[in-house]
């Protein structure tokens, strides 16, 4: 299993969200060593598959966010399909219950043993406010439903979780130093927040608790990302 981070750069973790494997493959090369790990997602894997992931696999460590969410049969299955090469960290989505994470975790360690991924579960996507929160039927402030989630997925066998900068330092409280916490929704200042509705700044991300922080835009759409990769890890 991947070692918590204790400095900069390795704290950071660069989503390439892409649907072209070969330019995945290539700014990953660029950005090693200056960042901790590479994020593949849906994109990459919805347009390249497993094949399109896997050199990525063989040249560093790779968070797979796959963000599963389904019945904990087909979960499971699709965790066993991921790890016959094994990523750093998988996803799957808290709100999927325990009996899920409980089902991806078996089959993990079945297929993968020691070398299996980091299970992380997703709480409240980032994207998401408490308006938009609310309008699914959850209300009241986001991060009562992130420990509320946090808490299963923890007792059904996550190492960890997804949540916003917002709610680290709460998690933090509640939970102890123990759980991995991976932090989107970060954004440098002055980096437009696009689609992110709970955000805060890699220093402030990484001062509230977080072990690992996720920057996708902020890196692939700079126009140096090398450099942007490098000044978010002096900010640390
Ligand atoms: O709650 C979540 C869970 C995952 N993500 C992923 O992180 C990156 C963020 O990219 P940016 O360009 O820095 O916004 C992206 O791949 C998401 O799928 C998230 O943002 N929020």
């Amino acid at each position: 299993m991947i070692a918590r981070p204790t400095k900069g750069a390795d704290r950071i973790i660069a989503a390439l969200d892409t649907e072209d494997a070969a330019a995945a493959l290539a700014l990953a090369g660029r950005l090693a060593g200056r960042v901790g790990l590479i994020k593949a997602g849906l994109e990459l894997f919805c347009a390249a598959g497993p094949a399109g992931v896997a050199p990525l696999i063989a040249a560093g460590p790779v968070f797979l966010d796959l963000k599963l969410h389904d019945i904990p049969n087909t979960v499971a299955g699709a965790t066993r399909a991921v790890c016959r090469t094994p990523p750093a960290m998988l996803t799957l989505h808290g709100a999927g219950g325990g009996a899920m994470i409980e089902a991806a975790r078996r089959a993990a360690e079945d297929v993968a043993g020691d070398r299996r991924p980091i299970l992380l579960a997703v709480t409240v996507l980032t994207s998401i406010d408490a308006a938009t929160l609310a309008a699914t039927g959850v209300a009241g402030d986001p991060v009562e439903q992130v420990l509320r989630l946090a808490r299963l997925a923890l007792s059904a066998g996550a190492d960890g979780l997804v949540c916003s900068p917002r709610e680290v330092a709460r998690l933090r409280d509640a939970l102890g130093a123990a759980p991995f916490l991976v932090v989107p929704g970060v954004r440098p200042l002055g980096s437009p927040a696009g689609d992110q509705a709970r955000t805060a700044t890699p220093a402030e991300a990484v001062a509230a608790g977080a072990d690992w922080i996720v920057l996708g835009r902020p890196i692939t759409a700079a126009a140096d990302p090398v450099a942007a990769a490098e000044a978010i890890a002096a900010s640390l």
